[in-house]
């Protein structure tokens, strides 16, 4: 089992004119076998915080550390992998599906020669709840959930030790979602697997998460336990989400649209504004309140995540004014 520590990273792009911090000094632990769920609106970062762990965006301030080593200095980043929303950014059409999961396995140990590594391949299936005899197909002979259950496969294949699940379910048909989150669960739990599992669905996240954390304009907002983010949130851009959310008593893939897609301001990374990012979209919702100098002002510090429940808000936890109600 191994930790992921994400320690102030920023990752930004473009030119120091043009350019935008899509990830501003951020620190997240992944602790050792558990799911930390971050979600948060189109734009806010989530993707790009991932990526600069697995070398595809780049760090700019900050490191990414797996087990105290930088992941920079880990061989091939196989300890660490990533599964996308889209499975054929992850395989190649023209291969086989068997071939495609025994390229990623590691050379040597009990995998070497042809015998063996189909063995594996034919275990990695099995274990994805797909028949071994389907190893011989091309990934546009599988149906968009079977696709990504190879992808799942293929990085496991690796043999990681944290996996990095962005959007794996947003592309899917809504009726196999649930299979494969299940899935995904299962076999996260049957490895033991540290797990970030990014979803802009915050429905979604608290069905797999220990912890939730909660991202805006390249920022943490909020992070905890999720029972205590998700009963107790302290920040209102959480308790947007949350409002926004589907129930308990939903179906669970009832599709909900991007959370950003309320009625609030569309948040811009190339402007941010001055003091709280949040604050523009803040005076919309219930925490607005009368003298709101300080929000305007001073950006509330993202501490480095040592407090369980953290939340960057200057008046986190306070109960909104009367006068601040959504019309
Ligand atoms: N390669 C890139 N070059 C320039 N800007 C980028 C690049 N990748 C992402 N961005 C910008 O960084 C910001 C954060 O994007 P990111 O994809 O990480 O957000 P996200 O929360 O994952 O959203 P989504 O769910 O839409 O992917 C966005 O403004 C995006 O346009």
């Amino acid at each position: 089992m191994s930790e992921l520590v994400f320690e102030q990273v920023s990752v930004r792009y473009g030119t120091r004119r043009s350019g935008l911090t899509a990830v501003d000094g951020v620190s997240l632990t992944v602790p050792s076998g558990q799911v930390v769920g971050l979600v948060g609106e189109s734009g806010s970062g989530k993707s790009t915080l991932a990526r600069s762990a697995v070398g595809l965006a780049p760090v700019s301030a900050g490191r990414v550390l797996l087990d105290g080593t930088d992941v920079r200095h880990l061989a091939g980043r196989r300890p660490l992998q990533m599964v996308f929303q889209d499975p054929y950014s992850s395989l190649d059409p023209r291969m086989r599906i068997g071939a495609s999961i025994s390229e990623a396995m590691p050379r040597g140990g009990g995998t070497t020669g042809a015998r063996a590594r189909r063995a594996e391949v034919a275990r990695l299936l099995e274990l994805v709840n797909l028949d071994p005899d389907r190893a011989g197909m091309l990934p546009a002979q599988l149906s968009g959930g079977q696709r990504q259950r190879v992808a799942l496969a293929r990085a496991l294949a690796g043999q990681p030790k944290v996996v990095i699940a962005d959007e794996i379910t947003s592309a899917l048909d809504v009726s196999v979602q649930g299979a494969v989150l299940n899935l995904v669960r299962d076999v996260r739990r049957q490895l033991g697997l540290s797990m970030l599992f990014i979803s802009h669905n915050l429905a979604v996240v608290r069905y797999l998460s220990d912890i939730i954390a909660v991202m805006y304009l390249g920022r943490i907002v909020e992070a905890g336990p999720a029972e205590q983010v998700l009963s107790d949130p302290q920040h209102p851009y959480t308790r947007e989400l949350l409002s926004a959310a589907p129930s308990w008593h939903t179906p669970l893939f009832e599709e909900t649209g991007d959370p950003g897609a309320a009625d609030a301001e569309p948040s811009d990374p190339h402007h941010p504004p001055a003091g709280c990012r949040y604050h523009p979209r803040c005076a919309l919702g219930p925490l607005a309140r009368a003298d709101r100098d300080l929000c305007r002002t001073t950006d509330p510090a993202q501490d480095a995540g040592r407090r369980p429940h953290r939340a960057a808000c200057h008046f986190a936890g306070e109960p909104a004014e009367p006068n601040g109600a959504r019309a």
